[in-house]
């Protein structure tokens, strides 16, 4: 973190009178923006070197991080900033100030006579600008991407040094401008905007707008078209089986030759194409699943079956005994038996599953059409968290569970996302990581920032950075209270943002009753999740809000309705409310009358969890 930062305006002019100076308190501005929680210091100087040599080794030696100066960088005779500087820094940076001038050139070729140095004074990086407002607005976004990382390296600040390896390694290099002022925390809204929303209505909004989700479709391999709907009806093109094939172990024959002696005229195995046909007294040996030679009409199974004479060395049989007669057809599955060419093996719409795509496996497809699911972003939030990966926790941080639970949650319900790290709750790094996931993505899933907090900045970025519509802010319901739903238009498409809130329950839940709900809707499958009712095995109090418990399920044999039993406590943070839950509770919301359900109430169940969990 950046505890201070020093801007000097260098100008005889403005020392003179102070009211001349509009670069400096633009510095300023611009470093308050990035750096809300940093001292200021600003200072103006006359053009004299020795006092600029002296004033920056002030602040370098006070440890300030950064020293920006303006002015004093141009032909002037009076000008010695850049001399100055290049007098007490130890390192020189010049690539700060080619890039400096690489982007002012494109907008004056004044550009070419500014003689501006970024240097390295033990651990402040110092960085001259020109001495106009313009200028200095203009040079400053130049390096405002870098700033942060320079500072970490100098300060050997690894934390802050691993966050941008990691944001880098997500695609989320740089901080964009962001209209959002964290600055003025004092004048923050200290009710909600939003409207609390009942459920239904929220549930109304996220299926009418993600119905304006075009259908896409997309040809995938029959190993990843489990749990993929399906575009349009696939009919079988040849028979199944495609011969009369055997249905057990013994001898194909022909039926009005009735019981008695056979000739066995040759062995059929599955796989082998019989090559003459059986004429009367004949019979075949043959397999399960093999084909039928012309001629034979039924199987008889070996066990109703004699030798009656063989090769003496046991290898071949010559004559065996048909004890039963056997019926025309017996133990034989005729050609398209199973599947007669012209069955619809799928139709629009279906789901498909494992059976599903053995049947077309065994129609001869390779391929399948199905609806194309919004491609889905995840990001985490907050400036507490750290990777999972990573062994030791610095003070009053957090591994951040989130974006492992989500990205498994989705999954579990077929849904891939892509995964955009951690962001910091800084407007600048917010705008540049959502700006990234858009790229990608049709759908983001944030959590974290969007309750009352000065750092929840995901609203206010959404809304004055993405010019986004909020549908939603605010919902009646336990947890998620603060959940978010929202669309814009970026680089001329709708992008649907479900901004969760970060409590990892609270992400849980929602992620299921608004994104995987979102989902099915646009990928054509019953956007609403099953219902149960059930019994509660014990009493549950009731939160004014209504609560999505987590639950599992029992099968009583003395019950026609399942018990549900809470996974213990449902505060919005313990996620082990939710590992291994079958189903969320619908519980209403208390009233004076009913603060809480006894035991042996029934109440609707959400069934969001899997079946083979519950136990009976
Ligand atoms: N003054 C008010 N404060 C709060 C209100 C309110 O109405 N007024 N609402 C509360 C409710 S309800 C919720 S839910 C939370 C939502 O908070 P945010 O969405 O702003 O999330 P954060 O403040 O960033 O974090 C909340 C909580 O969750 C932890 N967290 C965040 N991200 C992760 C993660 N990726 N993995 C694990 N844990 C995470 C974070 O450390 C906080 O403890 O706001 C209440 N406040
Ligand atoms: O609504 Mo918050 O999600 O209760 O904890
Ligand atoms: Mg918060």
């Amino acid at each position: 973190m950046v505890k201070a930062v020093a801007v000097i305006t260098i100008s005889d002019t403005c020392f003179k009178d102070h009211s001349q100076d509009t670069s400096g308190p633009t510095l300023a501005n611009l470093a308050r923006k990035i750096y809300p929680e940093a001292n200021i210091h600003t200072l103006i100087i006359p053009d004299e070197k020795e006092l600029i040599e002296r004033e920056l080794k002030y602040y370098c030696d006070s440890n300030v991080e950064l020293v920006l100066t303006t002015g004093g960088t141009g032909l002037a005779h009076r000008d010695v900033t850049p001399e100055a500087t290049k007098a007490i820094i130890q390192k020189e940076v010049p690539a700060l100030t080619t890039a400096i001038t690489l982007e002012s050139l494109k907008k004056t070729p004044m550009a070419m006579l500014s003689r501006s140095v970024a240097g390295i004074r033990d651990k402040t990086l110092i960085i001259n600008f020109p001495g106009s407002k313009k200028a200095v607005l203009e040079c400053f976004e130049v390096v405002r991407p870098v700033l942060s990382h320079a500072i970490a390296l100098l300060q050997n600040d690894q934390s802050e040094v691993r966050t941008i390896h990691d944001s880098m390694q997500f695609g989320n290099t740089c901080p964009h401008h962001s209209n959002v002022d964290t600055t003025k925390v004092a004048l923050r809204a200290r009710e909600s905007p939003f409207p609390m929303l009942e459920m239904s209505e929220a549930w109304k909004l996220v299926d009418t707008i993600m119905a304006q989700w075009p259908e896409h479709f997309e040809i995938v391999s029959l190993e990843d078209g489990l749990g993929r709907v399906v575009a349009q009806r696939i009919c079988a093109m040849e028979p199944m089986p495609p011969f009369d094939a055997s249905v057990k172990d013994g001898y194909a024959c022909i039926s009005s030759d009735g019981a008695g002696v056979r000739r066995v005229r040759a062995a059929l195995t599955a796989g082998e194409a019989p090559t003459t046909p059986l004429i009367a007294g004949e019979c075949a040996r043959i397999n399960t699943g093999a084909a039928l030679p012309a001629g034979a009409d039924c199987v008889v199974q070996v066990e109703d079956t004699k030798l009656v004479s063989a090769t003496e060395d046991g290898y071949t049989e010559l004559e065996v005994e048909i004890m039963v007669a056997p019926a025309p057809r017996q133990d034989v599955r005729p050609i398209g038996s199973d599947v007669p060419m012209g069955t619809v093996l799928v139709n629009k719409c279906d789901v498909l599953d494992a059976a599903q795509i053995g049947m077309l496996a065994g129609a001869g497809y390779q391929n399948v059409t199905v609806r194309a699911c919004p491609r889905v972003a995840l990001m985490s939030t907050g400036n507490e968290l750290q990777e999972p990966s990573e062994t030791k926790l610095r003070p009053a941080h957090i591994r951040d569970s989130n974006r492992t639970m989500l990205k498994t949650l989705l999954r579990e319900h077929g849904y891939e996302s892509l995964d955009c790290g951690i962001v910091r709750d800084s407007p600048e790094l917010l705008v540049g990581a959502i700006t990234t996931a858009f790229r990608s993505a049709d759908v983001l899933v944030c959590t974290g920032g969007v309750s009352m907090g000065e750092r929840d900045l995901l609203k206010p970025v959404l809304l004055k950075d993405f010019n986004a519509t909020l549908h939603f802010g605010r919902v009646r319901m336990k947890p998620g209270k603060p959940s978010t739903f929202a669309t814009c238009e970026f680089e001329g498409k709708t992008k649907y943002i479900f901004a969760l809130p970060g409590n990892p329950v609270s992400a849980y839940v929602c992620c299921l009753l608004f994104v995987i709900r979102a989902l099915r809707a646009s990928c054509g499958r019953p956007a609403d999740w099953p219902r149960l009712r059930v019994r509660l095995a014990h009493s549950v109090p009731l939160d004014p809000r209504p609560e999505y418990a987590r639950a599992t399920v029992r099968f009583p044999p003395s019950d026609d309705v399942p018990t549900a039993t809470l996974l213990g406590s449902q505060c919005s943070s313990r996620l082990l409310s939710a590992c291994g839950a079958s189903v969320l509770l619908e519980l209403p919301g208390a009233t004076d009358a009913t603060r809480q359900l006894p035991a042996g109430t029934t109440v609707p169940a959400l069934i969001t969890g899997r079946f083979d969990i519950m136990t009976s």
